[in-house]
């Protein structure tokens, strides 16, 4: 699948200082993409590059093969900034056709795209309301329908949710959910671990200006190839012995057990095969595999852990 949003050793250098170095990446259509990293990484650096408010020091970067920052690439990105504030004095409706006249739209089709892009984000009641009278999230969704106004195939937001409350957030991820079956790209842009987790397809982490891991967030995330294990007939003597016998071929680890004869267990590196062989095992001891899946790390541990690797890289 051809990429929709494509970087090739993107650099910026703010003098001395660096931004972001080297960053190569592939957006595919129809996906929720999530740029993250702890602050100061360059995120908001690689994303001023993508959206044209700045140029790059070298490298190369292009929306559906166009440059970023020309008007082809600009026509197929639609952008939410952080902190962007509208005329409190306006109304939804005069918000978005200030915004249709910025983009060269016709009256006609101003008319009826902004009607869609209401109703796509829940304001359809509030078209006629003034700014001032809107909540953060409804702000938020307004930022949104600009966005799209000009209907186009990339939308970049930056830290849509971060102001807002748990309803707020919600109402933003289910938005973007729809966007998505929509057949839009979503480029996120967010320190929300929790919002990456629900919504990203793929992911990139950038660290200290480079690009340290992308892919598809499931990959990442179970990355370890770890199992766990459910198992019941458990009997304390039983960890010894599965330990001495098992412990060095599969790495296993009794995680909890408990009276009532049932125990967590947990291996690395297992095949289905080997997974098979555990299981007969058990069963040769008089035991039940009850449950076994993939252990997920969970984003935020998986956060956690490359900040941690890149603090011992750098030590
Ligand atoms: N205008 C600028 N002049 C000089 N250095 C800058 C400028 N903008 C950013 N930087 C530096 O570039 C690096 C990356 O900053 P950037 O704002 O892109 O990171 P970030 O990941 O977006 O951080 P945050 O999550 O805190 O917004 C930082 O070291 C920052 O100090």
């Amino acid at each position: 699948m051809t990429a929709l949003l494509e970087t090739r050793d993107l650099t910026k250098r703010y003098g001395s200082r660096r931004g972001c170095q080297h960053v190569t990446l592939q957006v595919r259509p129809g996906r929720i993409f999530g740029l993250l990293g702890p602050n100061g990484a360059g995120k908001s650096t690689f994303v001023k590059m993508i959206v044209g408010l700045l140029r790059p020091t070298s490298g190369e970067a292009y929306i559906q093969g166009f440059p970023c920052g020309s008007v082809e690439a600009n026509k197929r990105l639609g952008y939410l900034p952080e902190l962007f504030r509208y005329p409190d004095w306006l109304t939804a409706a005069e918000v978005l056709r200030f915004q249709a006249k910025l983009a060269g739209m016709a009256p006609g089709a101003m008319e009826s795209r902004a009607c869609e892009v209401l109703k796509l984000v829940g304001l359809t009641k509030h078209a006629g309301v003034r700014v001032r009278l809107f909540s953060k999230g409804m702000q938020q969704r307004l930022g949104i329908a600009n966005a799209l106004l000009h209907d186009p195939e990339l939308v970049l937001l930056d830290e849509p949710s971060s102001a807002l409350d748990p309803i707020g957030r919600h109402d933003i991820r289910e938005l973007l959910k729809t966007l998505r079956e929509h057949g839009k790209t979503v480029f996120l842009n967010t320190h929300l671990l929790e919002d990456v987790e629900a919504l990203c397809d793929e992911v990139a982490f950038l660290h200290e200006g480079e690009l340290r891991a992308t892919g598809p967030l499931e990959r990442l995330l179970y990355g370890s190839r770890g199992w766990e294990l459910h198992v019941g007939g458990w009997w304390p003597e039983a960890a010894q012995s599965a330990i001495r016998e098992l412990g060095d071929v599969f790495r296993l680890q009794v995680v909890r057990e408990d009276r009532s004869g049932t125990a967590v267990l947990s291996v690395e590196e297992i095949n289905r095969e080997q997974l098979g062989l555990l299981n007969g095992w058990l069963v040769g001891q008089g035991m039940t595999l009850y449950e076994a899946h993939r252990r997920k790390s969970g984003l935020e541990s998986w956060f956690l852990n490359m900040m941690q690797a890149e603090g011992k890289e750098g030590r």
